[in-house]
């Protein structure tokens, strides 16, 4: 279901400690649409995670995904094999004024994606984007995918800091997850 739900955007958002903890693919693996080339975006205000050594760089050689976008600060040094690198493979370091409010970044974010003709944007996580983004007005639709694991004490947990109200609910079963799709009240 997540890579169904991958299949339907432009683009995907994770932000740097995901791109650094789990190094992942970020590409679209749903059979029946077969390899849909959605844009991996990687909000990495430090330029902490590597795209040279990344799997999402191997995934791009196995023609099955294609390169990030990496959003980075102002005054962030990148490397320049680093950046000649991704250029190459057609992807850019995008520069973000990221010593603004929380929203704001929020709103330099999707701007630059827009410009870059980006309409839709899956936004999968982790806790810090989208607890952050939550306290915005920005996010069209949540979607919340309850899974077989507990993660443990280790895990992630995520909970916007007002209290958010959901709109709009349908669920979806599968065989093992089930998928609650809503709007927020405040649309
Ligand atoms: N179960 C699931 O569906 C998912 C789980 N995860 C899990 O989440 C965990 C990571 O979550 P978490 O630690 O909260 O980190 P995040 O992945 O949310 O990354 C947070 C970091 O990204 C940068 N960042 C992102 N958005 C912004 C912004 N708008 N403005 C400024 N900086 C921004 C900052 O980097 P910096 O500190 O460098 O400034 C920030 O510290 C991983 O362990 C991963 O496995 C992730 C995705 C989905
Ligand atoms: N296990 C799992 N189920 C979901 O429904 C998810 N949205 C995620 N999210 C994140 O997906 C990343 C791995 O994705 P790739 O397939 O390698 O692109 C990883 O960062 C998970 O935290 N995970």
């Amino acid at each position: 279901m997540t890579h169904y739900q991958r299949s339907r955007h432009d683009a995907i958002l994770v932000g740097a400690n995901t791109a650094v903890t789990d190094d992942p693919k970020l590409n679209c693996r749903f059979p029946e649409t077969g390899v849909n080339m959605i844009r991996p975006v990687i909000v990495d205000p430090s330029a902490r995670w590597t795209y040279s050594s990344s799997t999402a760089r191997k995934i791009l050689l196995e023609k099955q995904g294609i390169a990030p976008f990496v959003l980075i600060g102002n005054d962030t040094e990148v490397p320049s094999g680093e950046k000649d690198l991704l250029n190459g493979d057609g992807g850019q370091f995008i520069r973000i004024d990221f010593t603004k409010s929380s929203e704001d970044n929020w709103f330099q974010i999707f701007g630059k994606l827009r410009s870059l003709g980006i309409r839709s944007v899956m936004v999968e996580g982790g806790a810090f984007v989208i607890e952050s983004l939550l306290a915005t007005n920005l996010p069209d639709s949540v979607v919340v995918t309850i899974g077989t694991v507990f993660l443990g004490k280790e895990g992630v947990s995520v909970s916007p800091k007002a209290v958010q109200t959901l709109k709009d609910v349908v669920w979806w079963r599968g065989q093992e997850d089930a998928v609650m799709a809503s709007r927020l009240t405040s649309k």
